[in-house]
């Protein structure tokens, strides 16, 4: 890096007036270090969103009010079962844009208001889909229009997988159609007994679109998969933990909630630049070979190894004492 800034620079700038413009610069920086053009998550309200944070209580704009880097959302339309409606999708998209921008979230926890985790997609919007294209009166743009929305749908829904922090899933009362496909999208699924999974899609005549049918069976078997996809059958906690669709179902709701708070605050306290890296190489093996993920962790790790956290983390080993990871 130095040695490009003192040998090729100049040379760029004699033949191409390369010097960093103050436009340049500042657009960048916002891009490394956002501060003013992105919303920062503090700021935003939802409507069918509610988060609570150590992060929600600081008033002074920097980090002296995070305790625990974890973040706490619950899907809040709890009168319908926390059915994604229109809003609720748009509000997902907002949240997870804004935890890219908070460096100070290092986990997040979703779960559900009231009696369930969701009911999956508000059968509402379908028939709001509907009518908007049959307004579209030429049939090619009728159709790029709905692939359109699928894709945004699809991209939302994996918004968990490519967050850049773990994302725990606390699944208790319903978890239908969409919201399965939502569940297998994050790290760490975790329920309790009363969790009432279903494949629902096929019971509506629909090929589940949004991620179920491509992750379900990683989870839990190619035959599993389609066979809660073909019948669309609830099945409750302890069958989704004993197929390995959830890491553990607890007996009761408060059981749940512990573990998941527990779980991220621990992986909240370490350091965030490896945790970005674990979930990343671990996301990477599943789709490659064991050779291409091995590659792989040869230049994430050549990148990033000597990082200011492994001096903190050999430190803490020598002095006995808690490491303090840096965003
Ligand atoms: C491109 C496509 C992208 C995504 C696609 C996703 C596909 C899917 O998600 S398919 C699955 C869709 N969901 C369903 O089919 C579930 C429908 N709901 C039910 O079957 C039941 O509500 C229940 C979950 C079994 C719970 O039953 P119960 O305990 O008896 O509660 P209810 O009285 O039925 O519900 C309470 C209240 O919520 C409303 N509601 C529940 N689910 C939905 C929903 N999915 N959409 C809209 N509204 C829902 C229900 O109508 C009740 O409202 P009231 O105003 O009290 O009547």
């Amino acid at each position: 890096m130095a040695f490009v800034a003192r040998r090729v620079q100049p040379l760029l700038r004699r033949r191409y007036s390369t010097a960093p413009t103050p436009s340049n610069l500042s657009l960048l920086r916002e891009w490394v270090q956002p501060t003013a053009s992105v919303t920062k998550l503090q700021d935003l309200r939802f409507e069918t969103l509610a988060i609570t944070s150590s992060l929600m209580a600081k008033s002074d704009g920097g980090n002296a009010g995070v305790v625990d880097g974890v973040l706490n959302v619950r899907l809040h339309r709890p009168a319908k079962l926390n059915a994604f409606d229109m809003t609720m999708w748009n509000e997902l998209d907002v949240l997870f844009q804004a935890i890219e921008h908070t460096p100070e979230v290092r986990a997040v926890v979703i779960r559900g208001e009231g009696r369930g985790f969701s009911s999956g997609m508000d059968l509402g919007v379908f028939a709001a889909m509907q009518e908007l294209l049959m307004s579209i009166e030429c049939e090619g743009r009728k159709r790029e229009a709905l692939l359109g929305v699928i894709a945004r749908f699809q991209r939302i829904i994996s918004a968990p997988e490519r967050c850049r922090v773990p994302v725990i899933a606390a699944v208790h009362g319903s978890c239908i159609g969409g919201a399965v496909d939502f569940v297998t999208a994050c790290d760490i699924r975790l329920c309790d007994a009363s969790a009432e999974f279903s494949v629902k899609e096929v019971d509506l005549a629909i090929v589940a679109d949004v991620g179920t049918l491509q992750r379900l069976p990683n989870l839990v078997g190619e035959q599993r998969a389609k066979e809660l996809s073909y019948t669309g059958r609830s099945f409750f906690g302890d069958e989704a933990a004993a197929m390995g669709l959830v890491l553990k179902s607890h007996a009761d709701t408060s059981g749940l909630f512990e573990h998941a708070a527990a779980l991220a605050k621990t992986i909240a306290a370490k350091s965030p630049l490896t945790i970005r890296g674990v979930k990343k190489v671990v996301q990477y093996q599943r789709d490659h070979s064991t050779q291409d993920s091995l590659d792989q962790v040869q230049l994430w790790n050549s990148a990033m190894l000597y990082s200011n956290d492994l001096a903190e983390a050999m430190t803490a080993m020598a002095t006995r004492k808690p490491p303090q990871f840096k965003d």
